[in-house]
């Protein structure tokens, strides 16, 4: 079955989409000019680029007509979109074409544009059950969130010296701002590993793996690759986030003992450093890996692919 997925802006769209494409021999993206059209080549997937904005209709109308023109090319079977705004004239496109559209939602409370757009699709894969009442009745299909393979592979020790400091994929100034004033204190700073935007890392699985505590951010697909690890963290959630999404994954992980949750207006170098010490040790940061690995759903992208098989192949082995 050849699927065309489209995600796009920024890696916690992106990379779910990644994993799940990895389960299906034909495949194609169609994303915009931003992250993806760097990450989906990289991955070994065609990709196709179409105008996107969150504002510019006349791109919305551009994009619309470019994504019928490859839909009507490539034939896919299927839609999957995993989200970011340049999904909409895929989706719309795909439904014109009358294909069956699915999406994929990362987060505990959906972006609008998901809520809105969950009505054109055949089902929505959701990270946390939580997600599903947002949705039509029978929409949701519980499946958790896909994390890339080699994610998977890392294993959580409390002997793993290094204390990873990032802003999910976009980087974060506040984070940044904090972490550059604790480079001060000398005892921390030889174990930290700050992305600070400038060196976006493409092996996270490497850095995970040397890793005993996370700082960053609170968006969703993070969230679900430190629950596949077990790793341990401090949240702090993008205050701008729409509907303050990022706080909502953020308290899932904090009421479960996954995680600290610190909100960005509290955040100083001197409460970054007491909250870092107050978990750094052993016993702690052991507690807090089982907690975090209970939150993992178990082969996510696995689970995707074949409700997809079941649900949009017929007795003689034709889509519907
Ligand atoms: C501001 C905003 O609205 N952000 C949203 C966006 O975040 P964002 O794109 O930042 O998403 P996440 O934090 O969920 O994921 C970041 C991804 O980038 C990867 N990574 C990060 C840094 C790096 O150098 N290399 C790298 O590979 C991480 O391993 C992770 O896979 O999508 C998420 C998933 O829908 C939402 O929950 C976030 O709220």
């Amino acid at each position: 079955m050849k699927v065309c997925f489209s995600c796009g802006g920024t890696g916690g769209h992106i990379y779910p989409a990644l994993a799940i494409a990895d389960k299906f021999a034909e495949r194609f993206f169609i994303g915009s000019n931003r992250l993806e059209k760097t990450l989906a080549p990289q991955a070994g997937h065609k990709f196709y680029e179409i105008p996107a904005s969150s504002r510019d209709p006349r791109a919305v109308i551009a994009g619309f007509y470019q994504a019928l023109k490859i839909l009507a090319r490539e034939k896919p079977a299927i839609v999957i979109a995993t989200g970011g705004y340049v999904t909409v004239p895929v989706i719309l496109a795909a439904k014109l074409l009358g294909k069956k559209v699915y999406l994929q939602e990362q987060n505990i409370l959906p972006g609008r544009v998901n809520r809105y757009l969950s009505r054109l699709a055949a089902k929505v894969f959701v990270a946390f059950a939580g997600a599903a009442r947002y949705f039509p009745r029978n929409k949701a299909v519980l499946t958790g969130n896909p994390v890339r393979k080699d994610i998977l592979n890392v294993s959580f020790s409390p002997n793993n010296t290094k204390i990873l400091v990032f802003g999910g994929s976009l980087s974060a100034n506040s984070i940044n701002k904090a972490i550059n004033e604790l480079k001060t204190n000398k005892a921390l700073l030889d174990n930290i590993v700050h992305l600070d935007g400038t060196n976006y890392e493409h092996d996270m699985a490497n850095l995970y793996s040397q890793t005993k505590l996370c700082v960053c951010r609170a968006g969703a697909t993070t969230l679900s690759e430190l629950a596949a690890i077990g790793l341990p963290s401090i949240l702090i959630p993008y205050p701008y986030a729409a509907d303050n999404h990022q706080e909502f994954n953020a308290r899932y992980f904090e009421e479960r003992g996954a995680a600290v949750l610190m909100l960005d207006k509290d955040l100083t170098a001197a409460s970054l450093a007491d909250a870092i010490a107050k978990i750094n040790n052993p016993e702690t940061l052991t507690r807090m890996s089982n907690a975090a690995k209970t939150l993992h759903f178990k082969n996510a992208a696995e689970k995707i692919k074949h409700f997809i098989e079941k649900t949009s192949v017929d007795k003689k082995n034709k889509i519907e």
